[in-house]
């Protein structure tokens, strides 16, 4: 039986099982058609281990890691992840380009093959030299044979996308994915949409899906901008909300106050110290800083995780964690300090917890190597000095110390769904859970990855291997098992806990 560990839970392959048919077996989702390793759809990325490849592949399919799940059979334990956005991709061919605004373009593309899609979700382009970016789709599938995207001119690929590439020019995409577009069971619910800059496209085409489709209750669009010259679809919009009286638009900009235009941050405007949007689904698109506010505002207003729909993270930046400053600037919380005794009663919630996280299978493999008095100590000391106001927390910040574990948003959310779980059995107050869970929120920035990360000390990224396996040079005794580790053979050190571990205990595929 192999392990295999994939999106932050752990499968089991029985030996000869391909990846795909194990993976499929335990519900995981994996894309796949052909089942015989010529369509590439079940593409996946080996981080950490090898399989027997069942028949010959077309190389440029496997290069950089990657393997096709469909002819895979794991030899022993593997860590897979997501492929990477440049792999799976079909061409796709640029029919023409229109400026809408000064740094906003329309792109309409003509896929080679038929594109399912739905408004609102990406796809990933992809230049002849490898670079790669998602674009939201802002057509409808029944508006035309190409599909529309809109590109602002900033970075390497949307300015190639703006001004360089020749209509007719060939690319490649990979996609269509994103949860975040209409769905006949958001029918009944106020739809609240919050776009920055182009990211108003995708959301614009949501609200003519979801208007086509019957959608009765209120939808309001909030736009935000720097200034009015940046509402490019002003005119369409405003047309919207003539058509349909459940459709309102909010413009916002934020430089130079205009009349009749709100000023200022659009989260402000849109969602914070508003009441009664609990029932509410809340969909972002546009600047990561917006989507990371809006989704703090959410929890502080009681709307669920599950009804926040936002635009992905792109994975393809370099990351730029803030949670210091973000810690630095967080006010202290003395209801909610008072409300844990100063700290018994957060000890008692997080030792119900993490109790709850060692027996969860998707939660507890995290916390291979790592005692839950440990965990419960090393929580209490961050959580408490941000409720208490002290500022003495020494140990690693979020980014840091999750550097290494591949967490999706819906894992994420899955831990907070625990974690909400656990305070509401506690019985403490509902308005004291929004503030607790916000403030996790604040955090998902820096926690949610597809690919483990290098520490980043003084600003730079250390190397991820120096981290995990190493061969000693002598012998030692595992801190798990206390079996004798000889010296060569491969072991793990843990070195926030000083702890060594053999290849049997740390999970090391080759042991
Ligand atoms: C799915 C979500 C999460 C998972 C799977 C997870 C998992 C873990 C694991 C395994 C550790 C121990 C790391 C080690 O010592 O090697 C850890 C540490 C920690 N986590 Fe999380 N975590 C999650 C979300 C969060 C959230 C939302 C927060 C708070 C905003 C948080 C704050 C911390 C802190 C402060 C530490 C200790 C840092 C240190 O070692 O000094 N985690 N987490």
């Amino acid at each position: 039986m192999s392990r295999l560990q994939y999106q932050g839970a752990v499968y089991t392959a029985a030996p000869g099982e391909t990846l795909l048919d194990a993976l499929q077996r335990q519900g995981a989702e994996i894309n796949h058609s052909c089942r015989k390793g010529s369509c590439g759809c079940c593409q996946i990325r080996l981080l950490d281990g090898s399989v027997d490849t069942l028949r010959d592949v077309d190389a440029s399919l496997t290069r950089d890691d990657h393997v096709l799940c469909c002819v895979s059979v794991p030899r022993g334990d593997v860590t897979l992840a997501l492929p990477d956005p440049s792999h799976r991709p079909q061409p796709v061919e640029l029919l023409a380009r229109t400026q809408l605004a000064q740094d906003i373009y329309a792109l309409d593309l003509a896929p080679l093959n038929m594109l399912d899609f739905r408004a609102g979700q990406h796809v990933h382009l992809i230049r002849e030299d490898g670079l790669a970016r998602p674009y939201s789709i802002v057509s409808l599938p029944e508006d035309d044979f190409f599909f529309r995207i809109h590109v602002r001119r900033l970075g390497e690929m949307s300015t190639w996308l703006c001004e360089q590439a020749r209509i007719g020019e060939r690319m490649h995409l990979r996609g269509p994915a994103g949860e975040c577009h209409y769905g006949d069971d958001l029918r009944e619910r106020p739809l609240l949409m919050l776009a920055t800059g182009a990211g108003a496209g995708a959301l614009a085409a949501i609200a003519r899906d979801a208007l086509a489709r019957g959608h009765a209750a209120p939808i309001e669009f909030h736009h935000g901008v720097r200034d009015a010259g940046s509402l490019y679809l002003d005119v369409e919009l405003r047309a919207m909300a003539q058509r349909h009286p459940n459709f309102r638009y909010l413009p916002c900009v934020s430089s130079e106050p205009v009349p009749g235009i709100a000023h200022g941050r659009i989260v402000a405007h849109a969602l914070e110290n508003r009441s009664g949007l609990a029932g509410h689904v809340l969909l972002l698109c546009g600047l990561p800083t917006m989507v990371e506010d809006a989704r703090v505002a959410a929890a502080l207003a009681g709307i669920p995780r599950e009804r926040v729909l936002a635009d992905p993270f792109d994975f393809t930046h370099k990351p730029h964690p803030r949670d210091a400053e973000k810690v630095a600037a967080m006010p202290a919380d003395p209801e909610l300090w008072a409300a844990l005794e100063e700290g018994p009663g957060l000890t008692r919630l997080l030792e119900a917890f993490y109790a709850r996280v060692y027996e969860d299978p998707r939660l507890s493999p995290f916390f291979h190597n790592v005692t839950r008095d440990w965990a419960v100590q090393k929580q209490y000391e961050f959580l408490s000095n941000l409720f208490n106001g002290n500022k003495a927390y020494f140990g690693l910040n979020p980014y840091n110390a999750h550097h290494w574990m591949v967490i999706s948003d819906e894992l994420f959310d899955y831990r907070e769904a625990l974690f909400e779980t656990v305070l509401r059995e506690a019985g403490l107050a509902p308005e004291l859970i929004r503030r607790w869970l916000a403030l996790h929120e604040r955090f998902r920035a820096e926690i949610v990855k597809g690919a483990p990360r290098g520490m980043i000390l003084s600003g730079v990224e250390q190397p991820l291997h120096t981290l995990s396996v190493q061969r000693l040079t002598i012998d030692a005794v595992c801190d798990s098992c206390h079996q004798e580790i000889l010296a060569g053979a491969p072991s793990r050190y843990q070195y926030r806990l000083g702890t060594l571990h053999c290849a049997a205990c740390a999970g090391i595929a080759d042991a």
